[in-house]
């Protein structure tokens, strides 16, 4: 939070610059492979069924003097990551170190000396500071504890650290409950500084506040850090405070570690998917963007269980790049550029890591439709690395905008896709397309679709496909999709449109809704490319989620021109109340109830960790109420 520039609001804020050279920092506190796994117990035995995996394996290090901030959205695992490095809470797994000192394991007698050094601002000024309590009791609670005179008497020194908040020593012999919210949250910082600690972990210190408190609060840690030398790990749900006080961040999600970098390079190239979901939701007070059509991007549904996290990459049934490579094999969180770690196969920002997985999931379909269209096209699909796009690329990019369908027929230019692509081939029957003409539309589709496609082949192959997607995934002669980019004679979409002799599939649309009324689609029609290989994808996608083998969606791996959909290509699925901000979590709904005060010493005498019960929010209430008061 070094050189942080004051501000009324942290909204308005300018960005501080970048502190010098963060890295030749000594290491203050590093952690390695940290887990934190909550029991879930049933049964009169209390026997462990199962585990809530609040922080899954993580590693990283803070440098002396640096702010590292750690965001993500409600439930991912910050807060319990926090208790855990403080060692409010036992880790259940892996390495902490501060200052070259394992103390993964140590005990509460031989963890005393050590807080001194390592204190937590909590979240909630109200709950955590005693409302029995004068202030001057609460404050000086740490030097009780740690049996430390100060010089001048402990009254003197509180009086002066009330002052070095902002507050008056003759608020001394006041209660809590005489305070405003950002006083309370001074006293509960007056109290985690008494001690001159080397190591602040601050959860939400000032989301509770009002948004000038906010500024007030940030611009205090910031002068006090600066005059004290400390060094702060700063979990918040709000960008713009994060941006402002953090010299590097890492963002969180369900448990782990996604991707983490100095501000600059997180702000401006987010690589993560996620990370950039939540940079989306930042808000930029720029009064001449107003009316702009806004890049945000929305995130489906909520975080996963912890029980039982998808998968792979965590984030593959929300992200929009994601292929079955994300379903299957877990990124690893490695350093793509200079000071950036990212653990994503399909970076943004950066070269596709793993090239030759080109085909999206259905998920990941389902997601673009929340995104916009500049993301969209940035898929894995068409990585940067091929700047021409083969003919499966040129299909599931089309399938993420199928609303914009038949508009777009002018498009494929791009799709004149090379002949030869990246992706390995599991072609089985590349050249002649035996194709379920099935969009996602007509699978809507109440009534049975029309799909007047016209699909046309270099062999001007009739196709008789059944497109009932169940039965596409059973095609006896699927031409597998990662397989289209190294068909021989790959698609030209832009002849689709010039398509003399179309041929006349005979395809049975059917849709779910419709798939039990078996209606057939006849091709009749010269297509618009881009709507066809749209249509096509979404069948393609659609057939592979239920048949739960994506990677192998069939392909019709030579159709010129395809399909166009006259049925109602509606292709936008909104999930039902599904939507969620991303960045913008409902803090407040889900917020677990916040620990009591921990002063120096006290709290984390007794690290509370009730066993949990089945349900995750009743265990999660169960977790934070069994945090002993500190106060007490
Ligand atoms: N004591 C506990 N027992 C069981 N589960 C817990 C306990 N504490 C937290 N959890 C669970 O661990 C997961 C991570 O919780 P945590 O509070 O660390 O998330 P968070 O990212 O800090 O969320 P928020 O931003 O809302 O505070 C959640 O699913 C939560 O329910």
């Amino acid at each position: 939070m070094s050189e942080t520039k004051k501000t009324d609001t942290v909204a308005e804020a300018a960005v501080p610059k970048q502190a010098s050279a963060p890295d030749e920092r000594e290491v203050l506190l590093r952690v390695e492979g940290l887990t934190k796994h909550f029991p879930i117990k049933k049964g009169v035995l209390q026997r462990q069924v199962g585990a809530v995996k609040a922080v899954d394996g993580i590693d990283f290090e803070v440098r002396k003097g640096e702010t590292l901030g750690v965001v993500g959205e409600s439930g991912c695992g910050k807060s319990t990551m926090g208790r855990v490095i403080t060692r409010l809470q036992d880790p259940t797994g892996g390495k902490i170190t501060f200052e070259g000192r394992d103390i993964t394991r140590l005990s509460t007698g031989q963890m005393r000396p050590l807080r001194r050094d390592i204190q937590m601002i909590f979240q909630d000024p109200y709950g955590s500071l005693n409302p029995r309590h004068t202030i001057g009791s609460i404050v000086s609670a740490p030097f009780r504890l740690q049996g430390v005179e100060p010089e001048g008497g402990i009254k003197k020194e509180v009086q002066r650290l009330l002052e070095l908040v902002g507050l008056s020593p003759e608020h001394y012999n006041r209660y809590p409950h005489e305070f405003s919210g950002g006083q309370r949250q001074r006293i509960g910082i007056a109290r985690a500084l008494a001690l001159k600690p080397k190591l602040v972990v601050a959860d939400e210190p000032v989301s509770a506040l009002d948004v000038s408190i906010q500024a007030q609060v940030v611009n205090l840690m910031d002068d006090l850090q600066q005059e004290l030398g400390l060094t702060y790990v700063i979990i918040a749900h709000d960008l713009s405070v994060v941006r402002h006080v953090s010299d590097r961040i890492a963002v969180m999600y369900l448990g782990k570690i996604v991707e983490l970098a100095d501000r600059t390079s997180l702000y401006e190239a987010p690589m993560h998917p996620y990370t950039k979901a939540l940079m989306s939701a930042v808000p930029v007070p720029d009064t001449k963007r107003r009316g702009q059509k806004s890049e945000r991007i929305l995130l489906r549904g909520d975080v996963p269980s912890p029980i039982a996290p998808p998968s792979g990459c965590r984030f593959h049934t929300r992200c929009w790049k994601a292929t079955e490579i994300c379903r299957t094999t877990e990124p690893q969180l490695v350093e793509l550029r200079p000071g950036q770690r990212v653990a994503c196969h399909h970076p943004e920002n950066f070269a596709d890591q793993a090239p030759q997985d080109t085909v999206l999931l259905s998920a990941a379909k389902k997601a673009s439709e929340l995104v916009p269209d500049a993301v969209v096209s940035d898929g894995p699909a068409e990585k940067e690395t091929t700047p021409e796009k083969t003919p499966a690329a040129v299909e599931e990019t089309a399938a993420a905008e199928p609303a914009e369908a038949p508009a777009k027929a002018e498009a494929p230019a791009k799709t004149e896709a090379p002949a030869k692509a990246e992706a390995p081939a599991k072609t089985e029957a590349p050249a002649k397309a035996e194709a379920p003409a099935k969009t996602e539309a007509a699978a809507k589709a109440e009534a049975p679709a029309k799909t007047e496609a016209a699909v046309k082949t270099e062999a001007a192959a009739k196709t008789e496909a059944a497109a009932k997607t169940e039965a596409a995934a059973k095609t006896e002669a699927p031409a597998k999709t990662e397989a289209a980019a190294k068909t021989e004679a790959p698609a030209k979409t832009e002849a689709a449109a010039k398509t003399e002799a179309p041929a006349k599939t005979e395809a049975a649309a059917k849709t779910e809704a419709a798939a039990k009324t078996e209606a057939p689609a006849r091709t009749e029609a010269p297509a618009k490319a881009e709507a066809a290989a749209k249509a096509e994808a979404a069948a393609k996608a659609e057939a592979s989620s239920e048949t739960g083998a994506s990677a192998e969606t069939q392909a019709p791996a030579e159709a010129e021109a395809p399909a166009e959909a006259e049925a109602e290509v509606s292709g936008v699925k909104t999930g039902p109340g599904a939507k969620v901000s991303a960045g913008k979590p409902a803090a407040g709904a889900d917020a677990p109830a916040e620990e009591p005060a921990a002063p120096a010493g006290a709290a984390t005498d007794a690290p509370a960790e009730e066993p949990t019960a089945a349900a995750e929010e009743t265990a999660r209430r169960a977790g934070t109420d069994s945090q002993e008061s500190t106060d007490k």
